[in-house]
């Protein structure tokens, strides 16, 4: 699948800034695919409540996330999961080939926020695992209303003096370096539906 926005746009930002949004970033027929596999699964029961921290430190904190998630790889057949992959894949190749960043491979899975659900801020490298490196939001929200809640808020600055607000509009996909950006997902008063992933690599520093 050829990407219908401005790869080379896209890297300067990222080279640039560390993160970049990209409006209307797939097709507008496999956003809603995609929304519908999500729901679908969502109503089979087969999410789980998300959990912070990796391997032993992995814990459920209600205070810090309330969303509910489930990786990609437990339903990786489903076309729309598969066509998500693929335009997820051609980025990654772009992004190698323009900023040396040595992803090798893509972790995601759906969340669902229930009403009120939140993320306070964090950051998402795990203090043991440094392989997390470029941060790929996808949001599946048809006509998200203005006054919902549900941004995500993403700190420009280490001292999280500065940020900016993102609706978690269909098709809009947010990618930041994962080390870099504290975070956090206001509480929204309707459900929030999204693909999060986490572009990994197999060793190396970022190199700037
Ligand atoms: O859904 C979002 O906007 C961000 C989710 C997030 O920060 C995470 O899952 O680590
Ligand atoms: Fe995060």
């Amino acid at each position: 699948m050829s990407l219908q926005f401005d790869i080379d746009a896209v890297l300067d930002r990222l080279a640039t800034d560390g993160w970049v949004v990209i409006p209307h970033a797939m097709p507008a027929a496999l956003t809603a695919e995609l929304r519908d596999a999500c729901l679908q699964v969502w109503q089979q029961g087969l999410f789980h409540e998300a959990a912070t921290g990796r391997g032993d430190g992995q814990a459920r904190r209600a205070e810090i996330r309330s969303d509910s998630v489930l990786w990609l790889d437990k339903v990786a057949t489903l076309p729309a999961v598969a066509a998500y992959n693929a335009a997820m894949d051609d980025i990654m190749q772009a992004v190698n080939r323009g900023l040396y960043l040595g992803l090798a491979e893509l972790e995601s899975h759906f969340a669902v926020y229930p009403e009120g659900a939140f993320y306070k801020k964090h950051l998402d490298r795990f203090r043991d695992d440094d392989a997390r490196t470029l941060t790929t939001v996808f949001y599946l929200n048809e006509a998200w209303p203005q006054d919902a809640g549900g941004e995500i808020r993403l700190y420009l600055d280490a001292d999280c003096t500065q940020h900016i607000d993102v609706t978690p509009e269909a098709g809009t996909l947010v990618l930041f370096l994962s080390d870099r950006f504290w975070h956090e997902v206001l509480p929204a008063t309707q459900q929030r539906l999204s693909v999060t992933g986490w572009y990994r690599r197999r060793g190396g520093s970022v190199p700037w």
